[in-house]
């Protein structure tokens, strides 16, 4: 599907860092994101046991409820040695409301000694369209669980996240510098390759 320049999409999303990294990228192309929050669209429970099926709901419940194309981004902190947790509950371990602080604590205190402090982000991003279709692009980041926390930047668990081949957590790089590197960029990346063909 070609998409025309000077588009308005909705974001199906309520959190506000998510907002900011998606229209930084989607901006450039002409796409302008209208977010959930705007829009006052409800908060649909994630009822699905992958980021694939979870990325889909949210996307399609806004299709749904605005008649327009709308993008979603379902994503997550997988640590190898938690045998892939928080995965899909990394927003649900940060409890209501929401602190993270408490969600990075107990990703430190459940690792304990472990040896093995590799973990990955992974982002995928569902495009409903109000012809009832539906698309599925995914993006990952390698990377190592550290402690302290270090870095104001970002948000979620950025900072704890070291992302392979850098001595920073995403915590502490500026939003260009995240850009480059996060599972959001890349899912993103493999969305406008299809979607744009470029
Ligand atoms: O780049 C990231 N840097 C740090 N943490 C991250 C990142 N990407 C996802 N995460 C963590 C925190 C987030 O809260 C959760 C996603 O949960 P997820 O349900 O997809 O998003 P959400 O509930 O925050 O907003 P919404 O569902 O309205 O889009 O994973
Ligand atoms: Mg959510």
């Amino acid at each position: 599907m070609a998409i025309s320049d000077g588009e308005t999409w909705v974001l199906a999303s309520h959190n506000a860092g998510k907002i900011k990294e998606l229209r930084d990228i989607l901006a450039p192309r002409g796409i302008a994101l209208k977010s959930a929050v705007e829009l006052d669209l409800p908060e649909p429970e994630e009822t699905e046991p992958t980021f694939e099926g979870n990325a889909a709901l949210k996307a399609r419940a806004a299709c749904e409820a605005t008649g327009l194309t709308c993008l979603a981004d379902d994503s997550g902190l997988s640590v190898d040695a938690l045998d892939g947790a928080p995965g899909i509950y990394s927003a649900r371990w940060a409890g209501e409301p929401r602190d993270f602080g408490r969600a990075m604590q107990r990703v430190h205190d459940e690792l304990g000694e472990a040896a093995d402090r590799t973990a990955r982000f992974v982002s995928v991003i569902a495009l409903a369209r109000p012809d009832g279709s539906i698309s599925r692009y995914r993006g990952e980041v390698a990377g190592t669980i550290i402690w302290p926390p270090r870095g104001k930047g970002g948000f979620g668990y950025d900072p704890v996240f070291c992302p392979a081949g850098e001595r920073r957590t995403f915590g502490e790089m500026a939003p260009e510098e995240k850009r480059q590197l996060s599972h959001r960029a890349r899912a993103l990346a493999a969305m406008i390759a299809a979607e744009f063909g470029s």
